[in-house]
């Protein structure tokens, strides 16, 4: 087991300390991220534009996440792994069990699953069957082709009525726990009170439980010339990565990241 579990996240919503979490996708930068004190490592499919500089992260293939979900296993000291089921590998309930027993068993404690309410069967049945899942909602980038773009999700109030009761409905589903990408902050803050399960936000302002940003983006890096306005590029001032990364997790403790100027408004 790791150090920090569900419980310990549990305990951290109800303390009102905040939760750090950030990509990882090798043995190193995990090993790093936990000694900086970071709390849960996500293996992001964010990997398919990052590390294999694709512009979308649909290309990423079930053999990709459970090979960088081994590697950041074997750095990790402590850190909850969650890793992310890849575009299309939870499209049928037998695909989503096949897929998620891969992911847990390179060595994720938990696998998240972009979508709204339809997720409430696969979460409820994997959760049945040992495997705690975390509901990606908002900005869902596997759906960016639907979406038409990496655009801010819930600012219509019929959009933020849905993504609240999508909320509760996979929390009551058994969802373990809620990611919220690029929602008008004050959406993300009712929500996160609305629910007892822990909440991650990325672009969904300071009240959220806890904040999650991809590695790369933090440490100032871009393929692309120009990172989303919810980055905050943490080797400004630093030394050195370590002590970017320690920055990071001090930023989100302190919740002097994420700044009014890193969230969108309705
Ligand atoms: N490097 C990286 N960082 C990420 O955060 C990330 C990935 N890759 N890949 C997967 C998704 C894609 N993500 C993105 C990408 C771009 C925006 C973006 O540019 N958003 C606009 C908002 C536009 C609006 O106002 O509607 C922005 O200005 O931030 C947001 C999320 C988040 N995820
Ligand atoms: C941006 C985060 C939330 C993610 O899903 C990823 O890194 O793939
Ligand atoms: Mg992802």
């Amino acid at each position: 087991m790791p150090d920090v579990t569900l419980t310990t996240l549990q305990e951290l919503k109800l303390k009102g300390e905040k939760i750090a979490m950030l990509t990882a996708y090798d043995a190193t930068f995990a090993q790093a991220a936990c000694q900086a004190g970071v709390d849960v490592l996500l293996v992001g499919d964010s990997l398919g534009m990052v590390l294999q500089g694709h512009d979308s992260t649909l290309p990423v293939s079930m053999a990709d996440m459970a090979y960088h979900t081994a590697a950041v296993k074997r750095g990790n000291q402590g850190a909850l792994i969650i890793s992310d089921l890849p575009f299309m590998a939870y499209a049928n309930l037998e695909q989503t069990f096949a897929n998620s027993a891969a992911l847990m068993q390179a060595g994720a404690h938990m696998v998240k699953l972009e979508g709204a309410a339809w997720l409430a069967d696969p979460i409820r049945l994997l959760a049945e069957r040992g495997v705690p899942v975390c509901a990606h909602l908002g900005l869902t980038p596997q759906a960016v082709n639907i979406l038409g773009g990496y655009k801010v999700q819930g600012r219509q109030e019929a959009q933020a009525r849905q993504l609240r009761a999508d909320a509760m409905a996979l929390e009551q589903a058994g969802a373990a726990m809620l990611l919220l990408e690029c929602v008008p902050s004050e959406l993300a803050a009712e929500i996160t009170q609305s629910v007892k399960i822990p909440v991650i936000g990325i672009g969904a302002g300071s009240a959220t439980d806890g904040q999650v940003l991809v590695l790369h983006d933090m440490l100032g890096l871009s393929l692309t010339g120009r990172a989303p306005k919810f980055v905050k590029n943490f080797m400004e001032g630093q030394a050195s990565i370590p002590a970017a990364l320690s920055a990071y997790v001090r930023a989100v403790k302190d919740v002097t990241f994420p700044a009014a100027e890193h969230g969108f408004s309705a």
